[in-house]
């Protein structure tokens, strides 16, 4: 069995967390290593035995109060926070045998559009092969709009997260999600599923045709998070995941990450060169921490923003958003709780 990291995501209501409670509770049964990090801010609790909370170190209702949140503005902000102190999760994370799952708050865009997504998605990815599991809720998905809506959500995260993905329907002691193969396999059948005097249906048409490349590609499985039916098929189709990880996407992800170094040192070469052209220098450009070590002359700032006030300034702004993050989130726990997870593992 290969080490790996599972991130749940899913809409509202699909069951992610009640995937991750029968997923821990299968591991359990077959004496597997299971660990948890809840990563859903908002939740009021977890049907399962949570190795790394959210709620531990950021406060929700705080950061609510302190940023003048709405609800989702909440989640978003409570996620960054979090966010800051990743290496320290992932420093845990490398250490663990097994699965680590990971539990998203349903507001998928609060996770998978905000720059907390990414982060974490990549930070995971450092320690061992990360996969997406993407949890439909089946007996809500038999309507070809609400399918073909969920489809899209799924096509735009595994894009995103370029990580080896996974669609779970859930809930197959309420539906079987064959309606939901059958679709996907045969355009046909699609078609013929919709209504043609639907608003929508001919959308949806195009969109299913758009779509057959991204199912061809699709694995998935069905299980019921109540009844604990298909965690064999799952536990399966996650080992062959983590395999396509290291084989596909391991070389895929580090060959963008060193198009991008790249990339990124001609720009800065190309801009040190255009500062150097700019301001008539045969030599390149100092850099702002070289022009920080020279000793200005008294005046020198005469006509520009005097930079001891322009500190004093900045100051009562740092003041502030210091004294908001460290209401909000509570650091010393947090480290505290770190460091206890790591003297554990
Ligand atoms: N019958 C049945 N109900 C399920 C199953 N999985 C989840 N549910 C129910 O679906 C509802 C939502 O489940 P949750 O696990 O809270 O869903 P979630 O995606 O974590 O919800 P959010 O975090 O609020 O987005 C609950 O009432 C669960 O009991 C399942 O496999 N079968």
């Amino acid at each position: 069995m290969k080490d790996m990291n599972i991130v749940v995501i899913g809409m509202a209501g699909s069951g992610k967390t009640s995937f991750v409670r029968a997923f821990y509770k299968h591991c359990k049964r077959q004496k597997e290593s299971c660990y948890t990090i809840n990563l859903d801010p908002a939740v009021t609790s977890t049907p399962y035995k949570c190795n790394i909370d959210i709620r531990d170190s950021v406060n929700y209702k705080k950061v609510m109060e302190e940023y003048r949140l709405g609800p989702n503005g909440a989640i978003m902000t409570s996620l960054n926070l979090f966010t800051t102190k990743i290496d320290q999760v992932v420093s845990i994370v490398e250490k663990k045998k097994g699965y680590v799952i990971v539990d998203t708050p349903g507001q998928i865009e609060a996770f998978i559009w905000s720059a907390t997504g990414p982060i974490v998605t990549e930070a995971l990815a450092t320690a061992h092969p990360t996969v997406v599991v993407y949890v439909i809720d089946t007996p809500r998905t038999t309507a070809p709009a609400t399918f073909m809506s969920n489809m899209l959500y799924a096509c735009s995260i595994l894009y995103k997260t370029r990580l080896p993905f996974l669609i779970v329907f859930n809930k197959s002691d309420l539906q079987d999600s064959e309606f939901a193969v059958e679709w996907m396999t045969d355009f046909e059948k699609f078609q013929n599923a919709l209504d043609p005097e639907a608003y929508m249906s001919s959308l949806m048409s195009s969109m299913s045709l758009v779509l057959e490349e991204f199912y061809a590609a699709l694995d998935f499985v069905s299980v019921s998070s109540h009844t604990g039916a298909g965690m064999s098929d799952l536990t399966a189709a996650l080992q062959k995941k983590a395999d396509e990880f290291e084989t596909e996407y391991k070389v895929q992800r580090e060959e963008i990450a060193r198009k991008r170094e790249e990339k990124e040192e001609k720009e800065r070469k190309a801009q040190m060169a255009k500062l150097s052209a700019d301001l008539g220098l045969g030599v390149p450009a100092q850099t702002v921490s070289d022009q920080e070590d020279e000793v200005s002359e008294p005046g020198e700032n005469d006509g520009w923003i005097d930079n001891d006030d322009y500190e004093e300034t900045n100051e009562v702004d740092a003041a502030g958003i210091q004294d908001r993050y460290s209401k909000a989130l509570k650091t010393e726990q947090l480290n505290e709780q770190f460091q206890k997870q790591l003297n554990l593992s």
